[in-house]
């Protein structure tokens, strides 16, 4: 639909320096790039309001310079960033001159398709509530969407919107891009877009251009443009990229400078064994990557409790009820990691492991009445005895997201030697059990110190996960064993 082929060009230096893309009915085009780097010079010469020194602009194979006005503007709509003062007029008359170009003489052939369009437009950008107030008494956001509005009536096969969601809010950003995306995919409409927000760029368009001081420094879909190391050249900051939690786009996050501050050390001293929870409180949040029941998954947080409920604990509305017990017990939900135990908090199994690179704290809660062989699982259907093992690996060192997860693969593994060692049988099959259904586990880390690219056990971190899960667990089955004895 739209292809731009080697453009060059500017005021009275080029701009804009050898640019070419291309963009298909239905698809949605981002250029990004920093201040000045010539986004909205690219825009204008790509509307034909600013000529090129050198290369091709063409809608539907037919360069724009050959057509005529009306017949362009028809073809194709323009947001300027800087839209045009509107005084004494209203939202709907302002939406309404986007049907110029289909109008014969000025307003002389206003038909029902014109006010439909109009209608749909000011639907879309939901300003149909101020259709006949003036458009100078709107605030900043609602006028952009209004001049939005005028855009999306002209019902051109191209639109180009430089910063369209400039002063909108977060929720009128989503909506308006949400309504665009869908109106764009029914119309089969074309769409180039300047944004600033790299996300949100990301999350709507099929495709982004990325321009460096006016020339194209990456062109892609989004994986391949919002990428780590081309950004932080491209911006001169530093910053990270990580997948967006539901949609299948990356997401950039700036890294403040003092980000690497020093952390406090976390020791074995400072875990709490009370009766009914061993509890965690640091000064700074740790990144923590675990299957508790509130807040699993990663994250930061500074309160770790790993709470004792009677085996007959049985709550429609877990993730509910756990938040409100930690609220009852002085400590924000947002800010803590829970895991449910049947088992006696006052058996739990706490020991310290220095290393070369700093130290692992482990705990261990283990009940191992229930306890199951995972290959004979599925002949399981219901469970007779309450009996978990929750475990702790605090680690102070600087994990990557590597390391969490092969370390929580050694743990595991550890956590099933610790077994075969007691010879702790699956109650049903007889055979060796490898764990409970339930266990939980928690890998928290302090971030700061030294890097620990990895958590197997050919590394210094897997090797202290390895013995002291082994040493905890196996001691916290004979603390259990003990007390079952002892009852
Ligand atoms: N009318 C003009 N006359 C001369 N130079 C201009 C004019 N408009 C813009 N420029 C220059 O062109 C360069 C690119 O400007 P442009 O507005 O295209 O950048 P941009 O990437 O859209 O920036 P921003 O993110 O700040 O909106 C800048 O150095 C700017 O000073």
């Amino acid at each position: 639909m739209l292809n731009v082929h080697n453009l060059t060009g500017g005021y009275q230096h080029p701009i804009v320096k050898d640019v070419s893309f291309e963009v298909k009915p239905g698809q949605i085009l981002g250029i990004l790039g920093p201040n000045g780097s010539g986004k909205s010079t690219l825009l204008k010469m790509v509307s034909g309001l600013l000529s090129s020194s050198q290369g091709t602009v063409e809608i539907d194979g037919k360069p724009i310079q050959d057509y005529r006005p009306k017949e362009l503007a028809r073809k194709m709509a323009v947001l300027p960033q800087l839209p045009p003062q509107s005084f004494g007029m209203t939202v709907k008359e302002a939406v309404s001159l986007g049907r110029y170009p289909h109008q014969q003489g000025l307003f002389s052939s206003w038909k029902t398709a014109d006010e439909e369009a109009v209608m749909e437009a000011m639907q879309i950008t939901q300003v149909v509530p101020y259709a006949l107030q003036e458009i100078t008494t709107l605030s900043g956001g609602e006028q952009q969407r209004v001049f939005v509005a005028q855009a999306l009536a002209q019902q051109a096969e191209l639109l180009l919107l430089d910063e369209p969601t400039n002063h909108l809010d977060i929720a009128h950003q989503k909506q308006l891009l949400d309504t665009l995306k869908t109106h764009v995919q029914m119309h089969q409409t074309a769409v180039v877009i300047v944004f600033h927000d790299i996300n949100l760029a990301s999350l709507y368009c099929d495709h982004l251009l990325l321009l460096e001081k006016g020339r194209v420094s990456a062109y892609g879909e989004p994986h391949q443009v919002v990428d780590k190391a081309t950004l932080e050249d491209v911006y001169a900051t530093r910053l990270d990229v990580a997948p967006h939690p539901v949609e299948p786009k990356p997401q950039m996050t700036l890294l403040p400078e003092d980000s690497e501050a020093a952390g406090s050390i976390v020791r074995a001293a400072d875990i709490q064994v009370l009766d009914d929870v061993v509890l965690l409180h640091t000064e700074r949040p740790m990144r923590v990557v675990s299957s508790a029941v509130l807040n699993p998954g990663f994250g930061w947080y500074r309160t770790l409790v790993n709470r004792q409920v009677e085996p007959t604990y049985n709550v429609n509305d877990v993730a509910s009820e756990v938040k409100e017990f930690a609220v009852s017990r002085g400590w924000i939900p947002t800010e803590t990691v829970m895991q449910l135990t049947a088992v006696a908090t006052r058996g739990a199994v706490i020991r310290e492991y220095e290393a070369p690179f700093g130290s692992v704290v482990i705990l261990v809660t283990a009940g191992v009445g229930n306890a199951l062989d995972v290959s004979r699982a599925h002949e399981v259907q219901t469970l007779p005895a309450i009996g978990t093992i929750n475990t702790w690996i605090l680690v102070n060192g600087h994990m990557s997201d590597e390391a969490f997860i092969e370390a929580m693969m050694t743990a595991t593994e550890a956590k099933t030697k610790a077994l075969a060692e007691e010879q702790v049988l699956d109650c049903r099959t007889q055979t060796l059990a490898t764990g409970t259904p339930t266990d939980s586990l928690v890998v928290a880390a302090t971030q700061s110190g030294e890097a620990l690219p990895y958590g197997g056990p050919i590394t210094e971190l897997g090797k202290l996960i390895g013995k002291g899960v082994v040493d905890c667990t196996r001691q916290a089955i004979r603390h259990y064993r003990d007390a079952q004895r002892e009852e």
